[in-house]
């Protein structure tokens, strides 16, 4: 399964950043910071509307190449200003041509809340994160045991670090709940096979509580699919691929944050 070579891959990077940059140095760039804090981030998704993600991603394991031409700072810098809730970033390098360098780049120059897209399996990338200008980590609750996402879930609160916690079935979305969950994000793509389907997320919905943010994520090809989604009573909807390749992204984004 792809989730599996995609830890593994994850792992072997992680082990390799942490010689070369020990966890001390990390916690220390993290410490300069500023101070954040989580709830800010789960209210502002929780406030009326359609809350957008937008994701800057220049390719994907179910798309490859994406989009040659990456502008990633200027992509993000159109995301901030149409108003996007959060703007999501991978940094995973093998898969998703991603780049922790592209994060801190894009924390550096825009305002906006940006989401560390990565497969969180250790509490070092949360330490990165952070000390990237992050202010919302994912965690994916298929790739951690439940002790380990209860424990991610506190270290990130405690750096002021909102997470988005990635259920695809209701066993994952309970122990998303057990672990302290504030924001869940469920992928309408499914793994396994790639297919798309809004089914979770409309199956998953009634499950989540409304005091905690629910996102749907992925396969968002048009406005009519974020009024279907919003019809369901989803807080946010992440977009990649569709906005990556749209030649207007502030119109669709805009029409997006209109539906009520
Ligand atoms: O490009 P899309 O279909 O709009 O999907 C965006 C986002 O949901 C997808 O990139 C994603 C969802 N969950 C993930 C976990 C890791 C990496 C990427 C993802």
């Amino acid at each position: 399964m792809i989730l599996d070579d995609l830890v593994s891959a994850t792992s072997d990077r992680i082990n390799l950043e942490m010689q070369q940059t020990p966890l001390a140095t990390v916690k220390q760039a993290a410490l300069k910071q500023p101070k954040t804090n989580a709830q800010d981030i789960y209210d502002r998704f929780l406030s009326t509307g359609v809350h957008v993600i937008g994701e800057v991603k220049k390719a994907s394991p179910s798309k490859g190449i994406i989009v040659n031409d990456f502008p990633y700072l200027e992509i993000a810098e159109q995301y901030s200003a149409a108003g996007v809730t959060a703007i999501s970033v991978l940094t995973e390098p093998d898969y998703f041509k991603g780049d922790l360098k592209y994060l801190q780049t894009i924390t550096e120059h825009v305002d906006t809340p940006v989401l560390r897209k990565d497969f969180t399996i250790d509490p070092y990338m949360i330490y990165q994160a952070k000390a990237s200008g992050a202010k919302i980590i994912l965690l994916i609750v298929a790739i951690l045991t439940p002790e380990q996402l209860s424990a991610y879930l506190k270290l990130a609160h405690q750096l002021g670090l909102a997470a988005i916690v990635e259920a695809h079935d209701e066993a994952e979305i309970k122990v998303a709940l057990n672990a302290g969950a504030k924001m869940i994000g469920v992928n309408n793509r499914n793994l396994k096979n790639f297919t798309v389907s809004f089914e979770n997320s409309i199956k998953l919905r009634p499950l989540v509580p409304k005091s905690v943010a629910f996102i749907a994520e992925s396969g968002v090809k048009t406005v009519a699919d974020v009024q279907k989604l919003a019809e369901i009573g989803v807080n946010g909807v992440l977009i990649g691929e569709t906005l990556m390749r749209s030649n207007n992204k502030a119109a669709f984004i805009e029409a997006a944050q209109e539906i009520d």
